[in-house]
């Protein structure tokens, strides 16, 4: 199955456009992880069977296990979704970009070595540093644009004949880069207004959306800039806030992210109409 029609499928299946992100920080983990070599893989494991009815993807961010030298807990956090979860769409987080032959051993890494069904990509070495992705042709390939963070803009807004970066970007990506038809791409929820423009430039290609949660995007703008004519069209991130959810009394971290994942699961249906 393509990435595209797992992702759809997963949208339909859950009800949800929310895409869990999966970045296990040694240091916020519940005490039990930090002691226990495997610590990353239980601990993932448990908010992945605490979210996956209420997600439509599963975002592990690579940095985090790479820089622990825990590839191998990725490995199995990767296997566990497609034994356990197959309907549901891992997304690697790699934002990787370089020559060709290199980008080829990413790729490699990213959907033989982890099964990923997509994998984020930087756009800026140009198309033969994303053309080996696509040799993978029923994988998703999804492509940095207008990214959630306030230095994004130094070089994504610059203006180039009379349009800002990102939306050369984005036609880009629509126009000439997604020939498998398996192309999204990144906009942050933190710029609802560049989202939009995103939107009427690249039709019904799905979104990539971080930002919202620790980072303070809003939920209403967000949807209502971003969503298709069906009211899907996103896979709308957030990591720290489910992960490291505060626990009310008695609760524990796991039924604590699910309490987060509905209330924001919820909160992104509300305005999908
Ligand atoms: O523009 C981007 C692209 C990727 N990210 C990644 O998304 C998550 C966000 O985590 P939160 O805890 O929900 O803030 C993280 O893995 C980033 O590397 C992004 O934030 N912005």
């Amino acid at each position: 199955m393509t990435f595209i029609n797992k992702l759809s499928a997963a949208w339909a299946a859950n009800d949800s456009l929310l895409c869990v992100g999966l970045d296990p920080d040694m240091a916020k983990l519940p005490a039990q992880f930090q002691n226990d070599p495997q610590g990353i893989y239980h601990f993932c494991r448990e908010i992945i069977d605490a979210t996956a009815d209420l997600a439509c993807s599963f975002k592990p961010q690579i940095a985090y296990f790479a820089a622990l030298g825990a590839e191998d807990q990725l490995e199995k956090i990767c296997r566990y979704v497609r034994d356990n979860y197959p309907h549901m769409p891992v997304i690697l987080d790699a934002k990787r970009g370089d020559i060709g032959a290199t980008a080829r051993q990413y790729a490699r890494e990213a959907y033989d070595r982890y099964g990923a069904d997509a994998v984020t990509v930087n756009p800026y070495m140009g198309s033969d540093s994303v053309e080996p992705y696509m040799e993978w042709s029923e994988r998703g390939v999804i492509i940095l644009c207008r990214t959630s963070n306030a230095g994004g803009s130094d070089l994504q807004f610059l203006n180039v004949d009379g349009k800002p970066l990102y939306q050369h970007v984005a036609r880009l990506v629509a126009d000439k880069w997604n020939a498998n038809g398996q192309c999204a791409l990144v906009v942050g929820a933190t710029f609802p207004e560049e989202l939009a423009q995103v939107r009427a430039i690249v039709g019904d290609m799905p979104l990539l959306v971080p930002g919202i949660g620790a980072q303070g995007g809003d939920i209403e703008a967000t949807v209502k800039s971003g969503r298709t004519y069906d009211g899907t069209g996103m896979m709308i991130n957030s990591s720290r806030a489910i992960l490291y959810a505060a626990p009310q009394a008695g609760e524990d971290f796991a039924a604590a992210a699910r309490r987060v994942a509905l209330e924001t699961r919820d909160a992104i249906n509300r305005h999908r109409a």
